[in-house]
């Protein structure tokens, strides 16, 4: 009788209703957009000139789709997690809203209609090289490294930061040095963006049994480990221009920004207060906006020879 009861309650507490904006929210759009800015960047640097609508188009929604159905089928694995966590219980999977199989279509959709693009219309390399960032953010790191070890997101960061290179190849079909090198960029600055807002939310993961730096290494640890990263990322950060990729309007803004990002992790280190973790965490976001938009913008602006 009392099953029944809790049945009842949780059928009350989960009401089946989707729209359109719960399968929009668990496409994680704001991330998606960045990565899909990503990968233009690694699009339009492979290349001298002017970038054809005819690959421009489908490689920027094939990656943008499978981008969104790894996003998609993350929110279905950790439907139990992110239902205890503060931040993420209102998700649409979480809540119940939005029904586990309803998002697998979905996702499915997405995916396959993805893939079809990238082979068809763009290259069978890029297609793959994508499908591996899903393979990759949804099952090697939702499914398992996030769940075993706090150097979840530094491994699993790779199919995060996989996307200039998918840019790359869908214009040139090869992998250049170059385009690993925008890689090594996002891989770098993973662990800073990541741990910043782990911190903040330490509690919640420790709730979850998720081994999250700060859960199973302690905070000042995490601090540490983030301050180092913004010094790896300033000299990562230098590299596009070493090699002769960019030139020096992309120094001075990789410059800049890697030092704004350092004195951030500074703060956190050695002068915290209760905000300095999500402002570190939300910088890290428009240090990465930025950085690619200077990328662009070098690129454009002052042609290599
Ligand atoms: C394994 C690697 C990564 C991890 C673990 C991670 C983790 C997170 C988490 C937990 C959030 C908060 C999400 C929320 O509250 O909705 C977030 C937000 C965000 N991340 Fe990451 N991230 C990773 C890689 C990336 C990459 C590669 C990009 C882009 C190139 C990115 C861009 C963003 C953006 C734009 C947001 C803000 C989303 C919003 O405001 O809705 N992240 N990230
Ligand atoms: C094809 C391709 C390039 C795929 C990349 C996929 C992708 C959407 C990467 C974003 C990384 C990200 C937001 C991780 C957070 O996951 P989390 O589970 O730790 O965070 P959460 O608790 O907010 O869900």
């Amino acid at each position: 009788m009392s099953s029944d009861i809790s049945s009842v309650e949780a059928d009350v507490s989960k009401p089946m209703t989707a729209s359109w904006r719960d399968y929009y929210e668990i496409t994680k759009p704001r991330v998606v957009a960045l990565l899909v800015l990503t990968a233009l960047v690694g699009m339009c640097l492979s290349v001298p000139g002017a970038i054809p609508w005819q690959v421009l188009i489908p490689s920027m929604t094939g990656i943008g789709f499978l981008s969104s159905a790894a996003a998609a089928i993350n929110h279905i694995v950790d439907e139990r997690i992110d239902s205890v966590m503060g931040r993420t219980y209102n998700r649409p999977v979480a809540t119940g809203r939005l029904d586990p199989k309803n998002a697998a279509l979905f996702a499915m959709l997405l995916a396959v209609s993805g893939f079809a693009i990238l082979y068809s219309f763009v290259n069978p390399l890029t297609a793959w090289l994508t499908f591996s960032g899903l393979v990759g953010y949804s099952f090697i790191y939702t499914m398992y490294l996030k769940r075993a070890t706090p150097q979840n997101i530094t491994i699993g960061g790779l199919a995060g930061a996989i996307p200039p290179l998918l840019g790359w190849t869908a214009m040139t079909n090869e992998i250049h040095p170059n385009a690993l090198l925008l890689v090594l960029l996002i891989f770098t600055w993973t662990p800073p963006h990541f741990w910043a807002l782990a911190i903040h939310r330490k509690d919640e993961y420790a709730k979850v049994n998720i081994p999250m730096l700060p859960v199973t290494h302690g905070v000042n640890f995490t601090k540490t480990q983030i301050l180092l990263y913004t010094v790896l990322l300033f000299v990562v950060g230098l590299l596009p221009y070493l090699v002769g990729m960019s030139n020096w309007l992309y120094l001075i803004g990789a410059v800049v920004l890697n030092i704004i990002f350092f004195v951030y992790a500074w703060k956190l280190k050695f002068n915290a207060d209760e905000s300095t973790a999500m402002d570190t965490f939300k910088f890290s976001i428009i240090h990465l906006m930025l950085l690619f938009i200077i990328l662009l913008v070098d690129h454009y602006a002052l042609p290599l020879n």
